[in-house]
């Protein structure tokens, strides 16, 4: 055998072509990054005037900003992509642990900044200018030009007059009009329920994946409330939950897969095909709706309290195109699917574990339904979720530990974090609520369920962005006060009529970062009707 001196050789392995390859990538790299920091010292001299001396001072602060050991050209990207599935949240709360208030990570040639402190969180997200709410190059890509405007766009004045326009459905004053959808489809949850945990012949308890149940359930609470139609009763409708599911797993494909971000292989892929099926089939459905609108819109608009203040009806009286309100409606319904049900579990989860805090709630829960004045015929008055208080304050715990969403900026102005730091324009910067609520200076014992956490006098104590479930400020989650509503009413509907048990462990469940966050494996309950005199329906 001749072995490596045979002299086979690769035209791409040739010596002088890796040499000359490696050579011009360095010295690309080499005049990016001093372009990069050309322009950024300019940013800072035009933005806040600095003198010299004190831009030097700025670009000491920033450098000096810690990082984990990287790698020529690919950063740290081994670290987090490599990492077993099993650690990427235990992963992520260790660095912040190790590195605090702001750490930097590289990927490729990308450098995001990772906020772990609240003052900088707060920094970033009340910045008030519309320059740091840009969501970044990635989210450009993914969208494609013609929804410059709408509520997911990156950034840019257009997206702020819309943000504004649809503030007006997820009011209180507008939920409150949809309260009967949350009885409603709360007891389909329960029917459901009961179907899948039915006491086997034998007596023996039936452990179950509750997590289908519970995405039909809010997302049937959203779509009604938003759209002004309950699609389960629509020919087709009832497809649209599934069909969301395929967009929003597809658009994460692109993410994971960055070469479909190409448009022209993007629109050879399966997942394209997969996409404009789900599409064509939910338009169907949305733009009958929009018609019913168009045709009660000439009678008496005002008077249906089932279409009045919906996203529909505000963008329609707004003049927005129907195609815009379809695909409106697409995302803001795709990103509450991916977020509310997941939550849920968990929640369900946290009280299945922590038995003594199911039992509080179970009796505050009893007490609200038992109370003629808060529940009439077993349907819960809107105000009577607020009175909630115990099971509020398990959500918000549940939503602490388990943050379900991250929120990503690039800056398009530098951004001052404090005296001695500002963030350059052009980098990524990242607030992980999963790795800022673990942390023992603002969450003694951050691993132990404790709902008292949110006790008035507690929270008064703590920083107040130490906690961003929903994020905060001009960008914050849109859906965050119906999100807290279909938790509640979906978590109190199955404490009244069910006991909630799980044969697994918080240690053991471990959790991935996809497009949301969520456990790798469903988590298993064991559900028991309860025989109280009064139930829900
Ligand atoms: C427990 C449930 C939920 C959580 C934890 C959550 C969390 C978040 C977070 C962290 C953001 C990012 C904000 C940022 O970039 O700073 C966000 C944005 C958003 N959420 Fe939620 N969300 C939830 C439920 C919902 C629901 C039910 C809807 C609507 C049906 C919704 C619609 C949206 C929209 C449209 C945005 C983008 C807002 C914008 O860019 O202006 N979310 N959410």
């Amino acid at each position: 055998m001749g072995g490596s001196s045979s002299g086979f050789q690769t035209p791409f392995l040739e010596t002088s072509n890796l040499q000359n390859f490696l050579l011009i990538t360095t010295l690309s790299l080499l005049l990016l990054k001093s372009l990069q920091l050309f322009f950024r010292k300019r940013s800072l001299h035009k933005k806040f005037g600095e003198r010299e001396e004190n831009i030097e001072n700025i670009e000491k602060a920033y450098k000096s900003i810690p990082e984990p050991r990287r790698f020529p050209l690919i950063g740290n990207w081994l670290m987090i992509f490599q990492i077993n599935k099993r650690d990427h949240l235990k992963k992520a709360i260790e660095l912040g642990i190790k590195y605090g208030p702001y750490f930097r990570i590289t990927l490729f040639n990308e450098e995001i900044i990772i906020l772990n402190s609240p003052e900088s969180v707060k920094a970033l997200l009340m910045s008030g200018n519309i320059e740091h709410a840009h969501r970044g190059t990635l989210m450009e890509k993914l969208w494609h030009k013609e929804m410059e405007g709408m509520i997911i766009y990156p950034g840019g004045e257009k997206w702020k007059a819309r943000r504004k326009l649809l503030n007006r459905p997820f009011t209180y004053k507008s939920l409150q009009l949809h309260n009967p959808c949350f009885h409603k489809h709360s007891e389909r949850m329960v029917k459901q329920l009961e179907k899948r945990f039915q006491v086997g012949s034998g007596g023996e308890q039936v452990i179950g994946v509750v997590d289908d149940i519970l995405k039909q359930s809010t997302f049937g609470i959203s779509s009604e409330t938003l759209m002004g139609a309950d699609l389960e009763k629509l020919e087709e409708g009832s497809m649209f939950c599934e069909n969301l599911d395929v967009l929003i797993e597809c658009a994460f494909m692109r993410v994971l897969r960055p070469w479909l971000l190409i448009p022209w292989i993007w629109r050879r892929s399966s997942f394209f095909k997969k996409t404009s099926n789900a599409i064509q089939a939910m338009g169907k459905v949305t733009f009958n709706i929009i018609k019913k609108y168009e045709e009660k819109a000439q009678l008496a608009p005002s008077e249906d309290s089932d279409l009045s203040d919906t996203m529909i009806q505000v963008m329609l009286q707004n003049g927005v195109d129907p195609q815009l309100v379809f695909s409106e409606i697409l995302i803001t319904l795709g990103v509450g699917n991916e977020t509310t049900p997941v939550s849920a579990e968990h929640a369900l989860f946290m009280l299945a574990t922590h038995q003594e805090h199911q039992e509080r709630c179970r009796e505050e829960v009893d007490s609200i339904f038992d109370n003629p004045l808060m529940s009439k015929n077993g349907i819960l008055e809107f105000d009577a979720l607020k009175e909630m208080k115990y099971l509020e304050r398990c959500i918000q715990e549940s939503l602490r530990i388990h943050p379900v969403a991250m929120s990503m900026r690039r800056l398009e102005a530098p951004l001052r974090i404090n005296e001695e730091l500002v963030l350059p324009k052009g980098v990524s910067v990242l607030v992980a609520p999963f790795i800022l609520h673990n942390q023992p200076k603002y969450f003694p014992n951050p691993e132990k369920y404790d709902p008292d956490r949110f006790l008035p006098d507690q929270i008064r104590e703590r920083h107040p962005y130490a906690y961003v479930p929903f994020s905060a400020g001009m960008r914050s989650c849109i859906g965050m006060k119906l999100a807290m509503l279909e938790l509640k009413v979906i978590l109190a509907t199955i404490l009244r009529n069910f006991e909630v048990h799980t044969p697994d462990k918080i240690e053991d469940v471990g959790f991935m970062v996809t497009s949301t966050i969520k456990t790798i494996n469903p988590i298993r309950f064991t559900l028991t009707r309860r025989h109280c005199s009064s139930n829900s329906g």
